[in-house]
């Protein structure tokens, strides 16, 4: 039997009104009622149950001095829950050889009553704007679906790879290190892998500074934690007496299947603590398995192994960015050759269309702007791909093969000496 509509068929039309009838409004940080409407929202839109107050009080701290939009439906029976939010930040992100203060915006939901028509794209169009306005030369996020942000000039620039060991035949070929691993509780944990996180981020592209809450959820004691009292923490002292690594991790333990050792995060400030780090993952007692995501495409860790074979690693785009400003990003990295080419971009956006030729002399001295006639080698290519390769992660050829990037290939091989990082890009934390 055909069901009774639960509403008047008006409700229904005023549910698909246009983008411009609702209201976009800035939460003010002090508006606790307003962020934590945000959050509520935020969580149904990432398929999360209604948080508590204790999640709602973590979740303020947590995104304190963050600018929060929400978008209101004042026709809706509870018009003080937003449809749709976003959050946004500056933080800075380090680059091959250098850092660049970068726009990063997170918590994009619209809720399903509202979906499709626009609303999305209205917010992140005005983050851009936004960001490009307050001088921003890159903008940065962490994608729940990969097809969503390509349309808005983003580009993947980290890939995330997960691994999994097989502790049983993966053996040790790694170096004896001289430092010591020591077990230290939640809190200390969270502490030590905030510090190690700092320290150690500068050594590759693509991380970002992470903030307290975050090192508190990694360490199995923020707010709704509910299984935090299995995450065990220990760190890494060398032979100085300095802490130089710590690792969050869980054990389980199925009644059938493989016990298994989840890494929730490994902070190395040095190569000597992140093999250690590693060797006493691999070498738990009486644990099979081995996980850990989001490392980079150049991790030791199947080095470190004597059989290479127990190692499987599975790879997925993680860091997404977005040029704003083509020479103020290109100056803020260095570059592994010199190269003289004219980038000529195509940006449906506007921000960064346009030639520049980019020069890198032998001494590593970087200058980019408007081209002008100059007649070195071209290459086209557009936002996105830009952006993908500005930390140096992606390859310059794979792109021309897909053909992305399109100009000589002795251009396109500069281009890709040029801009090739010696290591890989990572971000660790998700943002
Ligand atoms: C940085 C982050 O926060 S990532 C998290 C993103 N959020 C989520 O995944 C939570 C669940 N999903 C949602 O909340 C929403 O579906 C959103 C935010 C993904 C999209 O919101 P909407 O308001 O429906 O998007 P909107 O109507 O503005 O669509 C804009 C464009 O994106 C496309 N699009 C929207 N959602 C998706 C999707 N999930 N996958 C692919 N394309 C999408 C639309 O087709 C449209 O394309 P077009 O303009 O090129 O024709």
């Amino acid at each position: 039997m055909p069901q009774t509509p639960a509403r008047p068929s008006h409700d229904r039309q005023s549910a698909h009104a246009a983008p411009d009838a609702l209201e976009y409004r800035v939460i003010a940080d002090d508006d606790h009622a307003g962020i934590d409407a945000v959050s509520r929202a935020g969580a149904r839109g990432f398929l999360m149950g209604e948080p508590t107050d204790a999640e709602l009080s973590a979740q303020r701290a947590a995104v304190e001095g963050r600018r929060h939009i929400a978008v209101f439906d004042a026709s809706l029976l509870h018009p003080e829950v937003p449809v749709a939010t976003v959050g946004s930040w500056i933080t800075e992100m380090s680059t091959p050889g250098g850092s660049v203060p970068m726009w990063a915006i997170s918590a994009v939901t619209v809720a399903p009553t509202h979906r499709r028509r626009g609303i999305a794209r209205s917010m992140l169009e005005r983050e851009l704007r936004d960001a490009s306005d307050a001088g921003l030369a890159v903008a940065g996020l962490t994608a729940s679906e990969a097809t969503i942000y390509g349309r808005y000039g983003f580009g993947i620039a980290t890939t995330a790879v997960r691994f999994t060991v097989d502790t049983r035949r993966a053996g040790w070929v790694g170096p004896e290190t001289d430092g010591r691993i020591e077990f230290i509780d939640r809190e200390e944990l969270a502490v030590h892998l905030g510090e190690v996180h700092e320290e150690g981020r500068w050594e590759r592209p693509g991380d970002v500074r992470g903030w307290s809450e975050r090192w508190r959820e990694f360490a199995g004691i923020a707010a709704g934690e509910e299984d935090g009292k299995h995450v065990r923490g220990v760190r890494y002292v060398d032979a100085e007496g300095q802490v130089r690594g710590a690792m969050a991790y869980r054990v389980f333990e199925p009644d059938s299947g493989p016990v298994r050792l989840d890494v929730r995060l490994l902070a190395a400030a040095s190569r000597e603590a992140e093999a250690a780090l590693w060797r006493f993952a691999v070498q738990y007692d009486l644990v099979d398995q081995v996980t850990a995501d989001h490392r980079p495409v150049d991790d030791p860790l199947p080095w470190l192994v004597l059989d290479t074979r127990a190692v499987t690693a599975e790879s997925r785009d993680f860091e997404w960015l977005r040029i704003l400003d083509v020479p103020a990003a290109l100056s803020a990295r260095a570059y592994a050759a010199p190269v003289s080419v004219v980038l000529e971009v195509d940006d449906r956006l506007g921000y960064g269309s346009g030639a520049w030729l980019l020069q890198v002399d032998a001494s590593g001295s970087v200058s980019v702007g408007a081209d002008e006639g100059s007649g070195e080698p071209r290459v086209a290519l557009g936002i996105v791909e830009l952006s993908s390769l500005f930390l140096g992660g992606v390859s310059v050829r794979a792109l021309a093969d897909a053909g992305r990037v399109r100009g000589s290939d002795v251009a396109i091989a500069a281009l890709a000496n040029a801009f090739h990082s010696w290591r890989a890009p990572q971000l660790s934390i998700g943002y």
